[in-house]
């Protein structure tokens, strides 16, 4: 069922538009748009250039290495986005994609995902004037503390992420909920055909049929996962009665 108007929208601001055919044209986020339930607006500040060149780079004060972003044809084109927007519903979050940014998770990817209207602007070059960034941008945001060459990556990143957790996006809602993070774990172990590969077997609870006990290895495995490997997120996790059991029961195992 196609919506004439979707859940959430979202102005991609930048200079290689057609990176974001990445996330357009497959996956989750491709068929969303299909569905009607997303639409990802491509917006190019070189269509806001008003010279002959149509320049979107300009030279940094200060001297020193490389190029910014021009700030004319940027805030016209964060303007375009802002005006591009239903009458009556909430304006849309303008989003930095920056190494200065505040890290992205879960939670933040979750909130983002109860926006009507997201902005995401892609930087390029060295970056763009903080006068520009203090005037338009809401929310600044990181991956992570590596640098790409540009903005792109990063916001095609959150499309996708913040696609999955909208309503009914994913169809059978559950696997949403199911994702590792969601609940604050790591995911388990995956296993499929052959059974038998590389002479290692499958554990013999997956083969066993006993839904309750395969469940239950399962979180156990997230469990003791996250234990291992990310000790920090188990951290901030409350765990129930059963959970502290089962996690036991692994650290029992584990230093045997
Ligand atoms: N961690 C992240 O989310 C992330 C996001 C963007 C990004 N790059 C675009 C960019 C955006 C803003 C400022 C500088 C830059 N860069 C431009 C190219 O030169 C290096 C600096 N890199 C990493």
């Amino acid at each position: 069922m196609t919506t004439s108007n979707p859940i959430l929208r979202f102005s991609a601001i930048s200079l290689f538009p057609e990176m974001f055919a990445a996330v357009t044209e497959s996956g989750v986020v491709g068929r969303a748009i299909k569905k009607g339930k997303v639409a990802v607006d491509l917006i190019n500040p070189r269509d806001f250039t008003t010279d002959r060149h149509r320049t979107v780079d300009d030279r940094p004060y200060g001297g020193g290495p490389g190029m910014l972003m021009k700030v004319e044809p940027l805030e016209k084109a964060i303007e375009f986005a802002q005006s591009s927007q239903p009458d009556g519903n909430r304006p849309g979050k303008v989003i930095y994609l920056s190494p200065q940014g505040e890290k992205i998770d879960h939670q933040m990817v979750s909130q983002l995902s109860q926006e009507e209207h997201l902005i995401l602007l892609a930087g390029r070059y060295e970056g763009i004037d903080e006068r520009l960034l203090n005037k338009h941008v809401d929310l600044e945001l990181s991956l992570g503390d590596f640098v790409l060459s540009g903005g792109e990556l990063a916001a095609m990143a959150v499309i996708d992420s913040v696609t999955r957790l909208v309503p009914e996006v994913l169809g059978h809602k559950e696997s949403a909920e199911q994702d590792s993070f969601a609940d604050g774990l790591l995911d388990h172990q995956h296993y499929t055909r052959p059974e038998v590969y590389d002479g290692n077997r499958v554990p013999q609870v997956l083969l066993s049929g006993n839904h309750q006990v395969i469940e239950s290895w399962r979180l156990q495995q997230r469990l003791g996962r996250t234990w291992l490997r990310r000790p920090d997120l188990l951290a901030r996790k409350k765990l129930t009665e059963q959970e502290e059991k089962l996690l036991s029961m692994f650290q029992a195992q584990f230093e045997s």
